[in-house]
């Protein structure tokens, strides 16, 4: 990227989080990622540019052991003139979404990724021309906490996406509950990752998005503003699986290709497209904690219907949900367990300050900080070390859990192929397709009282007003069905 050369009118808005802002070019297969922050509270250029830098080396060293190189694009920090962010900003600002604005995009420091835009590219190096479909995933926590230091039974068997959804939609977040669950999607059941994704397409929240050619066509812009016609999604996707006849429209031919689209999605997230180190590694406890959630839809269905049996495939060992849910279990105490060792780390800091730079909390984040996280002992010894280790594993595992999963798809032809890229067949078309994991960024140790906080809130809210009101035959059957447990491979 030509510094000199930037001009705002070649950059358009494309989305943001709540804590950066991402442009893409109009030409080139490339994204801008700006950090936001509160009014007043910009902070110093070389603090940014660490900051900036510690994303990179983080996805670089720590993130890429665990997801495989092909999952993982970490970008570059590129400096840039003030002018131009500030021009772009100000061209951006009627596009963002109202709920974000209680941010600004950092316009001081001049800093931002540059990051390939993954709702337009295959792979990195390669420029498409074909149209293409991009569906985005944010999976939220795929396990139920299997730690014995879990105060209230609900916590084992109702997941947190579940519980948060109804504190969600009392605080006025989402107006509707959302019938996804994340231990449905990581079941590596096909069924139940089928209804899993269908209930994505019918109240995506900040949970799914898809793009066409880089443009956002479904889910949410804004938590008031939503693309979710079925038809206007059936019309756009149209061209994609049926590419070849004039299939009429109406609510069959609009089903027909939700269906195909899920079955699609379904099979590029089973498929295994790269090797990790941390593949090697002897990860986290498996066969432990349960693998459905009382919660999930489909297991109330199932119930209801008689059938006792909650299938659970498990997950293939390459595929990136398989990599997504492993770097997410290295929370193994659960949020409960792991703050007194939070304490005890800040005490340790409040007597040593010199220990925060030395036990790595603020970066680097390289080979030395990864191969720390490799000691999954949860046998607590007493000391700080072992407090050290933990609270660092917390952080990298609440990275994992939100994170979003790109999924791009680019219609080819039967007689085209390569090795190097994996097709997924649906009916009556066939896709080129790569998977990668985005928003990757090391969740901040300051953060852990808060997640302790809100852990409380979500399932204090649960118990007084869902699970009191619930009826009580539903439990009864469920504890027939206890026996099932997470079927993970061993590694
Ligand atoms: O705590 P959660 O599960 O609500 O997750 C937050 C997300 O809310 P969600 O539930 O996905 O709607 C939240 O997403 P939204 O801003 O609500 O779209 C952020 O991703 C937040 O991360 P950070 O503080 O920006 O680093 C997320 O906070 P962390 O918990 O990951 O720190
Ligand atoms: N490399 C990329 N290519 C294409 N789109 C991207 C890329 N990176 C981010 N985006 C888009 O920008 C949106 C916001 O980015 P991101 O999730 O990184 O923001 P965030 O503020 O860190 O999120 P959070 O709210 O989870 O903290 C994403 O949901 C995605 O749609």
């Amino acid at each position: 990227m030509d510094a000199e050369k930037m001009d705002e009118n070649e950059w358009k808005y494309h989305g943001e989080g709540n804590k950066s802002l991402v442009v893409s070019h109009s030409q080139r297969c490339v994204v801008l990622r700006f950090l936001k922050f509160s009014p007043n509270r910009n902070k110093a250029p070389e603090e940014i540019l660490r900051h900036l830098q510690n994303i990179v080396d983080f996805g670089k060293h720590v993130m890429k052991q665990f997801f495989g190189e092909k999952y993982v694009h970490y970008g570059e920090v590129v400096q840039l003139p003030l002018d131009f962010v500030k021009q772009l900003c100000l061209k951006i600002q009627s596009e963002r979404p109202e709920s974000r604005c209680d941010k600004d995009l950092d316009t001081l420091s001049g800093y931002a990724m540059c990051l390939p835009n993954l709702t337009r590219l295959q792979t990195y190096h390669f420029v498409e021309h074909r149209p293409i479909l991009c569906v985005e995933i944010k999976p939220k926590c795929g396990f139920i906490p299997f730690s014995s230091h879990v105060s209230q039974e609900i916590k084992h068997k109702v997941c947190r996406y579940c519980m948060h959804q109804h504190l969600k939609v009392a605080n006025g977040k989402w107006k509707r509950l959302s019938k996804y669950c994340p231990l449905d999607l990581f079941s590596g059941n096909k069924q139940r990752m089928h209804f899993a994704l269908k209930s994505l397409l019918q109240e995506a929240q900040n949970n799914l998005k898809i793009f066409k050619n880089g443009e956002l066509i479904y889910g949410c812009k804004d938590d008031q503003d939503s693309l979710s016609d079925w038809n206007e999604l059936a019309r756009h996707l149209k061209p994609f699986f049926f590419p070849a006849n004039g299939m009429v429209s109406g609510p069959h031919c609009t089903r027909t290709i939700i269906k195909e689209l899920i079955h699609v999605i379904t099979m590029t997230l089973l498929s295994s497209t790269d090797a990790c180190r941390a593949g090697n590694m002897k990860t986290v406890p498996i066969s432990r904690g349960r693998s459905y959630c009382e919660a999930s839809a489909f297991s109330k269905e199932l119930v209801r219907n008689g059938k006792n049996k909650m299938e659970s495939s498990g997950l293939p060992r390459g595929c990136l949900l398989y990599k997504t849910l492993q770097a997410q279990m290295l929370d193994m105490l659960d949020i409960e367990g792991l703050y007194p060792l939070y304490n005890r780390v800040e005490q340790c800091l409040e007597e040593f300050p010199e220990e925060r730079s030395t036990s790595q909390i603020d970066g680097p984040y390289n080979e030395a900080f990864y191969e720390k996280l490799l000691d999954l002992s949860t046998e607590d010894d007493g000391t700080e070390a072992f407090a050290f280790t933990k609270v660092q594993q917390y952080r990298v595992a609440m990275t994992a859990k939100d994170c979003s999963i790109m999924i791009s798809l680019s219609p080819c032809l039967q007689d085209e192929c390569s090795a190097q890229r994996p097709v997924v067949l649906a009916s009556k078309s066939r896709f080129t397709f790569s998977v990668s994991v985005l928003d990757l960024d090391l969740k901040p140790y300051e953060s852990i009282p808060h997640q302790y906080k809100l852990d409380g809130k979500i399932v204090n809210y649960y118990l007084k007003n869902v699970q009191a009101k619930d009826d009580p035959v539903m439990s009864n059957l469920f504890k027939e069905n206890e026996d099932c447990t997470l079927v993970l491979h061993k590694v």
